[in-house]
């Protein structure tokens, strides 16, 4: 019982049917999803494409509600918090970010101009970020089609990262970002874990980082949960070869 109080966020047996033309049922796409996350965690989520990973993230962000089971944060249910305060404490990154025709500082900022904030604390939390991010000063009078991939998405986790979300869903944040500030991205992030004790929940390919970084693993296939454990109690390369595999036959069966 006492894990029950302590858990941020709680999935009950989670199911995610999809309505597919022909197919009166469902398609179903998350199932029997049952899990816990306490604050501060880092967890991965892992699994071959199509194994719903983005569709966790989604319904952890309310852009989907389950077909059935319970969603929790703080022992509330997710469906009686209204949308717009959960979407406050539990940020998306999607794998694609627009800056809907805005200067990269105008994004930056825009975030914290919808709270109401005063001019100054924007100005200085967006200042912050910017240096913490290393964001060279030519990008911040840039709109997103003068932006490579992995530049957008360094704006993307800055502008989530500037609002202070107490969850932070990150999809494949470092998928385009060059090393050095994918491990820099990783740094931080894993400091406002331990400092602020915020909840990271990021989809990655990248097992390297997924090792180095996160104190969880979700390891999701064909919807659903194979396995939830420690970090430390991964054996990494049986994960990777095993994955290789899945990734494999999911391409064999698109031929
Ligand atoms: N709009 C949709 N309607 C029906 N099924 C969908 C829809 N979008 C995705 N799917 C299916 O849902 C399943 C899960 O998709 P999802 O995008 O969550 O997978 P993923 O694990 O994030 O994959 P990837 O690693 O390739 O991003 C897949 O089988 C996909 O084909």
């Amino acid at each position: 019982m006492e894990t029950l109080l302590k858990a941020k966020l709680r999935l009950e047996q989670v199911n995610l049917y999809t309505k597919l033309s022909g197919n009166a049922q469902g398609y179903p796409i998350l199932q029997d999803i049952s899990f816990e996350v306490s604050e501060g965690d880092r967890i991965a989520i892992v699994g071959p494409s199509g194994a719903g990973k983005t569709h966790l993230l989604r319904l952890l962000n309310r852009l989907s509600e389950p077909t059935s089971g319970k969603i929790y944060l703080d022992n509330q249910e997710y469906h009686q918090i209204p949308v717009l305060q959960l979407r406050a404490q539990v940020t998306l990154v999607p794998q694609e970010s627009k800056l809907l025709g805005m200067t990269v500082k105008e994004a930056l900022a825009y975030p914290l101009v919808l709270r109401g904030l005063p001019k100054q604390t924007i100005q200085q939390r967006v200042s912050d970020w910017i240096e913490q991010l290393h964001i060279p000063d030519d990008w911040l009078g840039r709109t997103e089609v003068q932006l490579s991939a992995g530049q957008r998405q360094l704006v993307a986790i800055a502008r989530a990262l500037i609002i202070q979300p107490q969850i932070l869903l990150l999809d494949e944040p470092t998928s385009a970002l060059d090393a050095g500030t994918a491990y820099r991205v990783m740094h931080i992030l894993t400091q406002l874990a331990q400092s602020h004790k915020t909840t990271i929940l990021m989809v990655n390919h990248q097992l390297d980082i997924a090792q180095m970084f996160c104190t969880r693993l979700l390891h999701l296939a064909q919807g659903r949960l194979l396995s939830n454990q420690s970090a430390s109690s991964v054996d990494w390369n049986k994960l990777r070869e095993s994955l290789i595999q899945a990734e494999a036959e999911v391409n064999e069966e698109w031929g």
